[in-house]
């Protein structure tokens, strides 16, 4: 299991140039499909015009499949330390599916994202889907462990639902609140415009590869 894990940290020498490439290429790609995700649900067009469109997108897709990878992404790296999760449900660059565009960093650590969620991410109607919430929770309280300098796993995540989460604009944060050994407990919510909605805590443990991996980098890696 430790070993499996470890080897999908790749160090695939890409120069620093080759990955801002990618991000040029890919990233948009991601957004474009991002955006049929939603007009999948959206649409109202009549059964010829959805016909018509599935043409064009399995064209598409035949242009894509022609140079592949198989499996996750993984977690790779470059010579200068550059890391990226580029397939991260929550906020992978490269992963249609990730509500999250980018994460912020206050001085006293406290980690927080501005999202949007729409419509894909419903569960009760209008409302944001809890597992979606505590996928967002997961990611943010993890990066706040991480920033603080206490990479982990999610070995609890404790969710209380206080109130339905609206789709529309929400803000998620997080902060350290203190360690234990190998053990980060973090804190956090979500809140829409009218206070918190959702509340975490998460224990977050560094397993011991991951400990010994850490010891190996000056400063603890941050995804891009
Ligand atoms: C950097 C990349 C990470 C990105 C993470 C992004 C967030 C995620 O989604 S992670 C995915 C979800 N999480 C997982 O899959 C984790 C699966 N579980 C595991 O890998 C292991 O059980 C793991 C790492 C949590 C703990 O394993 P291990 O290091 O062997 O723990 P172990 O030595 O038994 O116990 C260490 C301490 O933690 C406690 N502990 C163990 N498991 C848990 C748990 N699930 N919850 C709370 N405490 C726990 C133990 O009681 C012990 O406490 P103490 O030191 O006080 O006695």
């Amino acid at each position: 299991m430790t070993d499996s894990i470890l080897e999908l940290y790749v160090n695939d020498g890409l120069s620093d140039e080759e990955i801002d490439q990618q991000r040029a290429t890919y990233g948009p790609l991601t957004g474009d499909v991002r955006e049929l995700i939603q007009l999948a649900l959206q649409t109202r067009v009549d059964a010829d015009d959805v016909a018509r469109a599935r043409e064009h997108l399995a064209a598409a897709r035949e242009i894509l499949e022609r140079d592949r990878e198989d499996g996750p992404y993984g977690t790779r790296f470059n010579d200068s330390g550059r890391f990226r999760n580029w397939g991260n449900a929550a906020i992978g660059l490269r992963n249609a599916i990730a509500p999250i565009g980018g994460i912020h960093e206050d001085d006293d650590g406290r980690v927080w994202t501005d999202i949007h969620l729409g419509p894909v991410y419903e569960g009760p109607a209008g409302h944001v889907h809890g597992g979606v919430s505590a996928l967002l929770l997961d990611q943010i309280l993890g990066d706040a462990a991480r920033i603080s300098g206490y990479p982990g796993m999610t070995g609890t995540l404790a969710i209380r639902y206080r109130k339905r989460t609206p789709l529309g604009a929400l803000r998620v944060e997080a902060k350290l609140d203190r360690v234990e050994g190998r053990k980060a407990f973090v804190v956090g919510h979500i809140a829409d415009s009218e206070g918190i909605c959702v509340e975490a805590e998460g224990i977050f443990i560094a397993p011991v590869w991951m400990v010994q991996q850490r010891d190996s980098f000056a400063e603890i890696p941050r995804p891009e």
